[in-house]
């Protein structure tokens, strides 16, 4: 079975002393790690601080962001190799913001996909339309395209190992949630997709997110869905109390 997963994503929303603040809240008071898993993401220059101090405690971690490269001449870039040598379990990457103000490709998401995997740290890859894209009818197109192309080249064993993340752009930070019948449909279309590209017992394997205003009032109902193995969650995220209920929406 595909076990839960709820990450935060924080986006550049937090510093160190608030990164520790944040987990001293949460300490102890996370759900039972065999029955889901609690990740927050947070901007490359907060991770040792998160890293530090979730040590002791079932909180996973994960880069928001990682190059494709190792190492080099690359100034300014978060090395996929590093973020493995510090313990970081998750790297999300090919996110919607990331794509559309910083112009990452398909095949740079593919190439980080690789980078990440070959370095030991689960990628998390986001995809997604726009409100322009669904109101043209053509989401199923644009996100099968956006999944085949972040998996060129990977093997069964490495999809049935990650995530994928889908986020309807519409519903990022609006308030506007995708209803779960809407993320649903998405989320089968995804592992349908990967299925058709590699085999049944990939698609069962991998774990599918839904993330776009996801939040305590209504994780339980999205959660509910089949093909939705976890959420992928920007501004509830931030506050323990909230990412609390987050995590224990099997409680509700
Ligand atoms: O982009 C998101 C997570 O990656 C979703 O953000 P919100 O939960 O703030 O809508």
């Amino acid at each position: 079975m595909r076990k839960p997963i709820i990450a935060g994503n924080w986006k550049l929303n937090k510093s160190p002393k608030e990164t520790a603040e944040f987990v001293a809240g949460v300490k102890g008071k996370l759900a039972d790690p065999a029955k889901v898993e609690a990740v927050i993401g947070a901007p490359a220059v907060d991770l040792q601080t998160l890293l530090d101090a979730a040590k002791g405690t079932d909180l996973k971690v994960a880069s928001e962001n990682s190059y494709f490269e190792d190492a080099g001449a690359y100034t300014g870039e978060t090395s996929p190799k590093v973020l493995a040598e510090m313990g970081v379990d998750y790297g999300i990457i090919g996110h919607s913001e990331r794509r559309g103000y910083f112009h990452e490709t398909d095949e740079d998401i593919n190439k980080k996909a690789h980078a990440l995997l070959r370095n030991g740290v689960t990628p998390i890859i986001c995809c997604g339309e726009s409100l322009e894209t669904r109101q043209a009818g053509k989401v199923a197109e644009w996100v099968s395209g956006q999944v085949k192309a972040a998996l060129k080249g990977l093997t069964a064993g490495q999809v049935g190992s990650l995530i994928i993340a889908y986020e309807p752009i519409w519903a990022i930070g609006t308030g506007e949630t995708a209803s779960p019948e809407q993320a649903q449909e998405v989320c089968k279309l995804i592992r349908q997709t990967v299925a058709d590209l590699y085999d049944q017992k990939t698609a069962d394997s991998l774990r599918i997110q839904y993330g776009g205003s996801m939040k305590p009032a209504n994780v339980k109902e999205l959660m509910a869905q089949p093909d939705i193995d976890g959420g992928l969650v920007g501004g509830a995220s931030l506050q323990p109390d909230s990412f609390l209920e987050l995590v224990h929406y099997q409680d509700k």
